[in-house]
């Protein structure tokens, strides 16, 4: 595998690179005493929308003094219910992508044509910044970063040709690497199955969503290597993912991924998988496989450990956006998955939503709506019903492609805004004996978005269960009725449509979306290419890990002494010069107390102030 290592992971072309609260829900009484700056009615009755859209209106006017956004010409009226008008609506609305089979109706959503008007002026804005965005602009600004993701379906936009020769070679690597592990060229080195059969994939956040969500899409029901991920630290979920392998562990292709190269989640899966291969007698380096930024510690530890293959990130893909780089492309590859079609799904939808045609661009549609819908602050939340099975994971991958983009604290000028779009949602109908019935009756916090997918089954599989109707006819009817049922009680909806489940509409659908992020984003100033606030939760995280080390060594210290002296939980946070620390302190000790670390608790964890503790053996070496 020298040759692909060289071509991949040692191009003159990779250069290294320099290292929300909760939307407010506007129909909620406050808790009783509980102070609140808005003043709306408590309840209202019908129209439901009429209370929510006036105090939406006040949110919205509330933050755009703060630097946030309004929205023009929001009516306090219910939806249109006359038949004759909602068909007029949906004609008139109706967005269609001829060669890619896709549809957009937002007839269900109630924004006006003034709405429409006066929001016109600022899209203009918006396609100027995503113009600037595509030609190479720093679109990430607190980061110095550009934002390419669109040129790894188009390499012909990239701002120059180094950028264009990074993402052809990566891409033919990717196609060549995954046909020779297919074939069975590369083989593991001590499996008797002659090939690899299985794909571990460790990684996480935008390293795991897009590959899971496309394996859960696309892949075939008997696929070539079959997929399976460690996507967190949790070392039963861990033992569980290794232990379904059993002895398929030799003839498996474990793929590294991360961008950053030093998340501790993924670090920790590596180190894990690493352990079992050696229990195993294997040697994890002949099948061990890294994606992640030239330089990066995983890039390091990949090349000096001899991995079987390293394949880039780029610097300027953001981890939520990096489905269609070696990320996704490469395990989808793996399973079968026509990726190039994947990648041209996404081209003609990336050519689509460059239109200034606010009508005439789907992704822009998407954020109007986004925009009406929630008032442009996050005021309603946004539930993702696709109903298709294999679609189950696109509310998830969603779920961070938009909430990790849009909610920020700051806009980029530096104003306190607190944006946010939440998202959720599994499947239809499923969802419909779960969580429908609040949809439809109860808290009007949220608006719809069905994703369907015209074709049932492949063709000549289907039948008739009843006469003149079939299981998906089934399906489609609880989706319509759904819709329906929503829209009489005035919760709004916005309807996706693809013609099948296919690499095409899968990369559309992503590309769909990145383009409605980044458009909506634009509308309510934010940098919706960075995430903050995940970095201020690692901090705690390592400082919990940290203040863990301090606890044991000061236990270790009195569990040394002769007699052993047990501590109080006060004891322990002055001898860690931390007294403001106790509570974490206790959680630590219950913790390790819980995991049989040579850590005797005692008393009651119900009780802490009765905790005494110490360990059950002293570590003579560690007092030094
Ligand atoms: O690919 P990495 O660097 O391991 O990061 C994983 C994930 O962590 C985050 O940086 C923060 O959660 C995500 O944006 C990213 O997708």
């Amino acid at each position: 595998m020298a040759s692909l290592s060289s071509l991949c992971s040692s191009s003159p072309s990779l250069k290294p690179k320099p290292a929300a609260s909760l939307p407010k829900t506007v129909l909620n009484p406050p808790f009783p005493g509980k102070p609140t700056s808005l003043s709306f009615p408590i309840r209202s009755s019908k129209p439901l929308d009429v209370a929510a859209h006036s105090v939406a209106r006040e949110i919205a006017a509330d933050s755009s003094k703060s630097g946030g956004n309004s929205v023009p010409g929001k009516p306090k009226k219910g939806l249109e219910k006359d038949p004759q008008a909602l068909w007029r609506r949906y004609v008139d609305w109706l967005y269609q992508h001829k060669d890619l089979g896709l549809y957009l109706d937002v007839s269900r959503i109630g924004f006006t044509d003034e709405f429409f008007r006066e929001m016109e002026p600022r899209f203009q804005q918006s396609f100027d910044a995503m113009e600037g965005l595509e030609k190479g602009a720093i679109a990430n600004p607190d980061e110095g970063r550009m934002v390419g993701h669109y040129w790894l379906r188009n390499s012909e936009l990239t701002p120059t040709p180094f950028l264009k020769t990074q993402i052809e070679s990566t891409l033919d690597c990717i196609c060549t690497f995954a046909d020779e592990i297919v074939s069975g060229k590369i083989k593991p080195p001590a499996s008797e199955a002659g090939r690899f059969t299985q794909i571990m994939a460790v990684g996480i956040g935008g390293s795991a969503l897009g590959p899971q969500f496309v394996a859960e899409a696309l892949a075939p029901d008997n696929p070539p290597l079959k997929i399976r991920f460690i996507d967190n630290t949790d070392p039963a979920g861990i033992d569980h993912q290794v232990a379904q392998l059993g002895s398929e562990l030799a003839s498996t292709l474990v793929i590294v991924t991360s961008k950053s190269g030093g998340t501790p989640e993924t670090r920790n899966g590596l180190l894990e998988v690493q352990k079992a291969f050696r229990e195993a007698g294997l040697d994890f380096a002949k099948q061990g496989v890294a994606i992640t930024q030239e330089n990066s510690l995983l890039d390091n530890t990949a090349r000096i450990e001899g991995w079987l293959a390293r394949f880039p990130m780029f610097d300027w893909v953001g981890g939520r956006t990096s489905v269609m780089s070696a990320v996704g492309l490469l395990p989808a590859a793996l399973q079968g998955i026509d990726i190039r079609e994947m990648l041209t799904g996404a081209a003609l939808m990336d050519e689509a939503t460059r239109s200034r045609d606010l009508r005439n661009n789907p992704a822009a549609l998407l954020a109007l709506c986004w925009y009406w819908a929630s008032d442009g602050v996050g005021s309603k939340d946004m539930v993702v019903l696709p109903y298709k099975d294999s679609l189950l994971l696109f509310s998830r991958y969603l779920q961070q492609l938009v909430m990790e983009s849009i909610g920020k604290e700051f806009d980029l000028d530096g104003n306190r805004v607190n944006q946010g779009l939440t998202v959720y949602g599994n499947k239809g109908s499923t969802d419909q004996h779960a969580y429908i019935q609040q949809l439809r009756e109860g808290v009007h916090n949220f608006f719809v978005t069905f994703i369907e997918v015209l074709r049932d089954r492949p063709p000549g599989h289907d039948w008739e269960l009843e006469p003149g109707v079939t299981c998906g006819d089934y399906l489609f009817g609880m989706l319509q009725g759904t819709r329906s049922a929503l829209y009489a009680n005035d919760r709004e909806s916005v309807s996706v449509t693809v013609q099948e489940v296919t690499p095409r509409s899968v990369g559309a659908l992503i590309a769909l979306y990145e383009r409605a992020v980044g458009l909506y984003a634009s509308l309510v100033n934010i940098n919706a290419y960075h995430q903050p606030g995940v970095e201020a939760g690692k901090k705690a995280a390592g400082e919990v890990l940290a203040l863990q080390k301090r606890v044991l060594a000061v236990l270790n210290e009195a569990s040394c002494k002769d007699p052993v002296e047990p501590l109080t939980l006060e004891e322990v946070a002055d001898h860690c010069h931390a007294p403001e620390d106790i509570e974490m302190i206790y959680k630590i000790i219950a913790h390790m107390a819980a995991n049989d670390r040579a850590l005797i608790a005692d008393g009651h964890c119900g009780s802490p102030r009765s905790i005494k503790v110490y360990l059950g053996e002293c570590n003579v070496d560690a007092l030094y």
